[in-house]
């Protein structure tokens, strides 16, 4: 039985849970219970906060787990990165008040620095020879300033939103860029193979669409230079022996300028579909 640790509340927990149902596991379906086994597929879930996810992982007692970059090295723990899930994206800045002298790290010597990831931090700052006094906090840091118990904070950053309504501004160096990772432990489970296969489809079936067109066969090779897809395309005839008809895999977010171009080279009937599970 492989043990996955899920993270039960937070920013992460709902799309870890959708990635595990869409790669085909089964789910607790009330949110209060701590473990779940699916015992189909040969797993059981813990449900743990997302800081103590490394913690679990790390001193073996979990195999496997669903944590953020800046969560898995601000544990300290001996968990290690085995791959990153496309979810989650952030970056970890210091800000102070906009239009206050700190500017630059080198002006937190000697001032308070309020944070919810000390060790993140402190190895930070320490490794540039900067002494701050850190505040700990446990959320909602972006308050510390105008509440007066930090001079700067340095916390997640995704679209600014909340460093700007608190009159906070970013500065200095990017202390970290996050995003979702499955993490493993000092010994390597057999299953953790298939695990990964099923995570790496859903991102591949998330990412990418399917296009069919009708093409003049003349265009092929232009075409192909267009949209390669992942080793080529697959191409079947037409009754008409003029057209071919082309299936290819192309990235969701590029779909609509591949169409244009095909459609400049004559392709027609071009069909966009979505990919509901993928092992490449
Ligand atoms: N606004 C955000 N955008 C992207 N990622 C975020 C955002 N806020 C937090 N994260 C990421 O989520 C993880 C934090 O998990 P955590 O459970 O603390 O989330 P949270 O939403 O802050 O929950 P909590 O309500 O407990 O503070 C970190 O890896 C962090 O980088
Ligand atoms: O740049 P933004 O898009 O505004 O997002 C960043 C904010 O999101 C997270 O806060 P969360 O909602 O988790 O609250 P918390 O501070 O209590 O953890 C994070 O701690 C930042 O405060
Ligand atoms: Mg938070």
């Amino acid at each position: 039985m492989l043990r996955i640790a899920v993270p039960n509340k937070g920013s992460l927990s709902e799309v870890a849970a959708e990635m595990l149902a869409e790669a085909g596991y089964s789910g607790r379906r009330d949110s209060r219970k701590l473990v779940h086994t699916d015992s189909r597929n040969g797993v059981e879930f813990f449900y743990l906060r997302p800081r103590d996810i490394a913690t679990y992982v790390g001193s073996g007692a979990l195999d496997v787990g669903i944590t953020g970059r800046d969560l898995l090295l601000d544990s300290g723990s001996a968990a290690r990165e085995i791959e990153p899930l496309d979810f989650a994206d952030s970056t970890f800045r210091f800000a102070a008040p906009v239009g206050s002298d700190i500017g630059d790290i080198a002006h937190l010597a000697g001032k308070r620095v309020a944070t919810s990831y000390p060790k993140l931090v402190d190895d930070f700052l320490r490794a540039r020879g900067v002494e701050s006094t850190l505040v700990k906090l446990d959320g909602a840091v972006e308050s510390a300033v105008q509440l007066g118990v930090a001079d700067a904070v340095a916390d997640v950053v995704s679209t600014g939103a909340t460093l700007k309504a608190a009159g906070l501004e970013i500065f200095g160096p990017v202390i970290l860029e996050s995003t979702a990772l499955l993490i493993g432990g000092p010994s390597d489970h057999p299953d953790v193979d298939r695990l990964l296969r099923r995570l790496r489809g859903v991102l591949v079936a998330r990412k990418y669409v399917i296009m069919d067109y009708d093409l003049p066969a003349d265009q092929l090779d232009e075409a192909t230079r267009v949209a390669g897809g992942i080793e080529s395309p697959t191409v079947s005839p037409l009754k008409d022996e003029a057209w071919v008809a082309v299936r290819v895999m192309v990235r969701a977010d590029e779909a609509n300028q591949i169409m244009d171009r095909l459609y400049d080279l004559g392709a027609r009937a071009i069909l966009v579909t979505a990919i509901h599970a993928a092992r490449l």
